[in-house]
């Protein structure tokens, strides 16, 4: 007889970089796919030698194989939403673009990684005018940080109101149906809290600040889940709703690894139930058999 279980299951492509480290990038976007049961598919846009302390080196992969990545995925297995991380330089960006706009690939989330939770910049002042240009304008929702806030809209960011003036100036001028201005990089209270405009509504997202050093990947594990959630037919706002909920989740249970800053718990449920101890499964295993 026949036992395989045909299943169905919504797909999902990250445009990112890898992490060493497995904190952020590709490694922190696949973990969120497969938390939400959704499929992960990747096109690797550079190879990062990073850590918790830290990224050390960055090799750019050829604009050739990124665009080749996206092909072989879209062509054959077909996605129901990406996601754009690191991206890293003009050429990459614009050859993502033109795949998106010639593949159709719906339900674009670009996470403009230009600056590093630490105010680094990250992509040099040319790749940001053509992000801003070609990729961001096809994109359902971008979720800049503190800082790529105050890059994309001129402002200084020190208070909540200074998050909402620029997420209004983001959204009139980079013509993005949604944008959610992130809070991690803020002081204090202010760190849980993200604000959405649609150009119709104007939300501030609260979640309780989570008291930790481990916030490695947040930025990655969001927009991820925004896009897994998008892949599973949810709207965008209940999307980002559940997304946030997600990492605030993902984030009580960061992992302590390294000496810098650890990565957040993306499996926390299999902690929560005490089951990081993995032989707790196999006896739960062993047990059923004997029972049968
Ligand atoms: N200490 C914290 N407590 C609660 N929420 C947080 C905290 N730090 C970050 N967040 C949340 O995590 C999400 C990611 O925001 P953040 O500003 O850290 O992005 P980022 O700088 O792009 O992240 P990264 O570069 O580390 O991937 C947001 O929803 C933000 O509110
Ligand atoms: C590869 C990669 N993408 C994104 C970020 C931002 O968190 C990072 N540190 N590394």
């Amino acid at each position: 007889m026949n036992t395989a279980i045909n299943s169905r299951i919504p797909v999902a492509l990250t445009i990112a970089g890898s992490d060493s480290g497995g904190g952020a990038g590709i490694q922190a976007d696949l973990r969120t796919f497969a938390f939400h049961c959704v499929h992960g598919t990747s096109a690797i846009t550079c190879v990062t030698a990073q850590n918790t302390l830290g990224v050390r080196r960055v090799d750019a992969m050829p604009m050739e194989a990124v665009v080749a990545q996206i092909q072989a995925v879209v062509e054959d297995i077909g996605v129901q939403a990406a996601k754009t991380g690191m991206l890293l330089n003009q050429e990459i960006i614009f050859a993502v673009a033109q795949q998106v706009e010639a593949l159709q690939i719906n339900n674009l989330v670009v996470d403009p990684v230009m600056v590093s939770r630490t105010g680094a910049q990250l992509i040099d002042d040319d790749a940001v005018k053509t992000l801003c240009h070609t990729l961001i304008p096809k994109a359902v929702i971008i979720t800049p940080n503190r800082y790529e806030a105050q890059i994309l809209s001129g402002l200084q960011i020190n208070s909540l109101e200074d998050m909402q003036a620029a997420a209004e100036i983001i959204h009139k001028t980079l013509r993005t149906k949604a944008v959610l201005v992130k809070g991690g990089g803020m002081q204090g209270d202010l760190r849980g809290v993200d604000i959405w405009f649609d150009g119709d509504k104007l939300e501030v997202l609260t979640t309780k600040q989570v008291e930790t050093k481990n916030t490695h990947g947040t930025g990655c594990t969001l927009s991820a889940a925004i896009a897994a959630n998008l892949a599973k037919g949810k709207d965008l706002w209940q999307a980002v709703q559940q997304a946030k909920e997600y990492v605030t989740t993902a984030l009580t249970y960061a992992l302590d690894i390294g000496e810098g800053q650890g990565p957040v718990g993306h499996f926390f449920p299999l902690w929560g139930l005490g089951t990081g101890d993995w032989e707790l499964g196999k006896k739960q295993g062993s047990r059923e058999q004997g029972a049968g």
